[in-house]
């Protein structure tokens, strides 16, 4: 019987799961507080395609990621998730929640607690903001190996930091989204915990060092 990270019982709130992938060797951290954020997702799932937000500026500028922030005082996650779709993408959706994710990093004030939401209708074209620019991406397969998939994107790109294909940039994404786009892609609601030795944004370096932040992770998927 696998043994639920510390964090994460409340968060399963007593529901049934499953094991997806656990790695790394040392035991987890402990953490001082919790803070709350949230992150969206767009799936044209006629098109095969995600919308993802190029960050522009602050905190992890250059990274390609979904839409959210933190969540204000008196606020709900999903009222949170609504309001920083529209503040960062100008749009509106339907959005369903499909998992979370709870992450420490080593000697931060706090750990992250991420509730993920995706939706696969949306009000209007996504619009450039001061934050993010929107762009369409192609999905891979789920069964696909995401971890092999950004090494190849990492080897491919060319000079001005394009890539051939219009494939995720998963090379250009937080580490520890390789653990969780396929269970996204295929809508399986999860709840994950990673602990995190130094920034999970994608540095420059040796492709086969693609994990190198994360100290420990563990996924599973919420079983009916
Ligand atoms: N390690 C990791 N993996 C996956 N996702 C994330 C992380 N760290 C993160 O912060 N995130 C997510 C959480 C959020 O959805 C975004 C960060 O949003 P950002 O807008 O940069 O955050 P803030 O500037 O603190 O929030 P607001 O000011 O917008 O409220 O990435």
């Amino acid at each position: 019987m696998d043994q639920v990270p510390p964090g994460l019982e409340e968060i399963l709130d007593g529901k049934n799961h499953k094991l997806f992938l656990q790695g790394g060797n040392e035991t987890w951290m402990g953490f001082p507080a919790v803070k709350r954020f949230t992150n969206a997702f767009i799936l044209d799932e006629v098109n095969d395609k995600i919308l993802l937000g190029y960050k522009k500026r602050g905190f992890a500028q250059g990274i390609y990621n979904g839409f959210g922030g933190k969540v204000d005082i008196g606020e709900t996650p999903l009222q949170a998730a609504h309001r920083e779709l529209e503040e960062e993408a100008g749009v509106q959706a339907p959005l369903q929640w499909f998992g979370a994710l709870l992450f420490y990093q080593t000697d931060h004030e706090y750990a992250h607690y991420i509730d993920l939401y995706r939706a696969n209708s949306w009000s209007s074209e996504p619009i450039e903001t001061e934050e993010m620019k929107p762009r369409w991406f192609a999905l891979p397969d789920p069964s696909t190996d995401m971890i092999q998939l950004a090494e190849r994107l990492s080897r491919e790109e060319t000079s001005e930091g394009e890539t051939h294909v219009e494939i995720v940039p998963l090379h250009k994404m937080w580490r520890d989204d390789l653990l969780w786009m396929p269970l996204m892609i295929s809508n399986k609601p999860f709840v994950g915990r990673v602990d995190l030795v130094q920034d999970s944004a994608p540095k420059a370096g040796s492709p086969s060092e693609l994990l190198h932040p994360l100290a420990k992770w563990w996924i599973a998927t919420i079983v009916d």
